[in-house]
């Protein structure tokens, strides 16, 4: 028996990615909350033949305080694709003003209601939402690092992707195989390619111009789509997969079922809260307290995190693309701490 809840789920990301969930024969019950058209989306989902029991939840008025923790009740997993998407010309950092309250308010309640749930922050900018909503919970004292996840998947899915385009594999062979850690905007995405040797070997053929345009396009493939898309918005399609995708090793976690990948999905975590993260923190990132790293469950939560600088032989090129975005991520997750240090709630 599992119960997910999906906040914001009447959005570009939302339905498709309901949709997904109902289709997950592990899901026994799906809660669709948004403050519009939650219940028309729930009343569509809820005609799909799958064992999933899906209920809709949409605030009255404004006023209406209790309809998200009738949602919350109970919880298994939360994933949060609630607040704005980018227009051509923002950074993911313009997002803050509006998204941080919207993740902020939406986490307090989990913190009362579900505390004991698996987070998955999709709401941009996740460099700073993660920190923002791990304030929340540190400041309620019911803070587990192990079960906060910044979604950042969708990296690592468009590095396959471009990634095997130029190397000519198959890009659904490249699934755990090839590893993105650091944020998730921009120059704080870190693909690395030395990761399974038959990657590495192909990928260290890349000419150079191939390599600098394929970490470009991975860092940047959020600009491709708000681009494409001229103002209606951004990734929805690929992210509801991606955001599947992770869901689902949360999901297959709480089930006992043990991954093959060489390597799990990264996800964007708390590192001084976790077994091995203060210590990679320490030795290789300069003490940064957030971080994309690839995550092994268990239960819902980080059984141990992968220490790329042991494990996927990172290059020296790939070192230096690390200390960029150290220097980016300092700054996001400074501004997220902060806002929730001066917010009262
Ligand atoms: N992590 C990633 O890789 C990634 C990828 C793509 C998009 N995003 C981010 O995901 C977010 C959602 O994107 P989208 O395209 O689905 O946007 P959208 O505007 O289509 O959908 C957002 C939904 O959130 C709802 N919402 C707003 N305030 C809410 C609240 N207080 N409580 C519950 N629901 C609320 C809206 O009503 C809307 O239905 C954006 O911030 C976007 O930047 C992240
Ligand atoms: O680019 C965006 O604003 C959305 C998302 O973070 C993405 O990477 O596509």
């Amino acid at each position: 028996m599992v119960k997910v809840t999906v906040c914001g789920a009447a959005g570009g990301i939302g339905q498709p990615l309901s949709l997904l969930l109902k289709l997950n024969l592990t899901v026994s019950q799906l809660s669709l909350y948004d403050i519009v058209n939650a219940n028309g989306v729930a009343a569509d989902l809820s005609h799909i033949s799958t064992p999933a029991v899906v209920e809709g939840f949409q605030p009255k008025s404004k006023d209406d305080k209790d309809t998200i923790k009738k949602a919350l009740s109970g919880s298994d997993i939360v994933v949060i694709p609630a607040g704005s998407p980018r227009k051509p010309g923002m950074t993911r950092d313009d997002l803050f003003n509006i998204n941080a309250s919207i993740v902020r308010d939406i986490v307090i309640n989990i913190g009362h209601v579900c505390p004991k749930a698996t987070i998955l922050i999709i709401s941009n900018p996740v460099n700073s939402t993660v920190p923002v909503a791990a304030e929340v919970l540190k400041r309620m004292g019911v803070f587990d690092p192990s079960k906060l996840f910044g979604v950042t998947t969708l990296d690592t899915v468009r590095a396959e992707t471009f990634l095997a385009g130029l190397i000519g594999e198959d890009p659904a062979s490249l699934k755990g195989k090839i590893s993105v850690i650091g944020g998730h905007s921009g120059e704080t995405i870190v693909p690395l390619i030395n990761v399974v040797d038959y990657v590495s070997e192909k990928a260290a053929k890349l000419s150079k111009k191939d390599y600098d345009a394929f970490i470009q396009r991975v860092q940047f493939g959020g600009d491709e789509v708000v681009k494409a898309k001229n103002g209606v918005g951004s990734a929805t399609l690929s992210m509801a997969l991606a955001g599947y995708r992770f869901t689902l090793q949360v999901l297959s976690s709480l089930s006992g079922e043990k991954s093959f990948a060489k390597v799990p999905d990264s996800a964007y975590v708390y590192l001084p809260g976790l077994p091995n993260g203060q210590q990679i923190s320490a030795k290789y990132l300069n003490n940064i307290s957030y971080f994309s790293l690839p995550v092994n469950l268990e239960n819902g939560a980080v059984k141990s995190l992968v220490n790329p600088f042991d494990s996927l032989s990172v290059s020296s090129d790939e070192r230096k693309l690390i200390d960029v975005a150290l220097t980016g991520l300092q700054k996001n997750i400074a501004k997220g701490t902060s806002f929730v240090k001066s917010s009262k709630f």
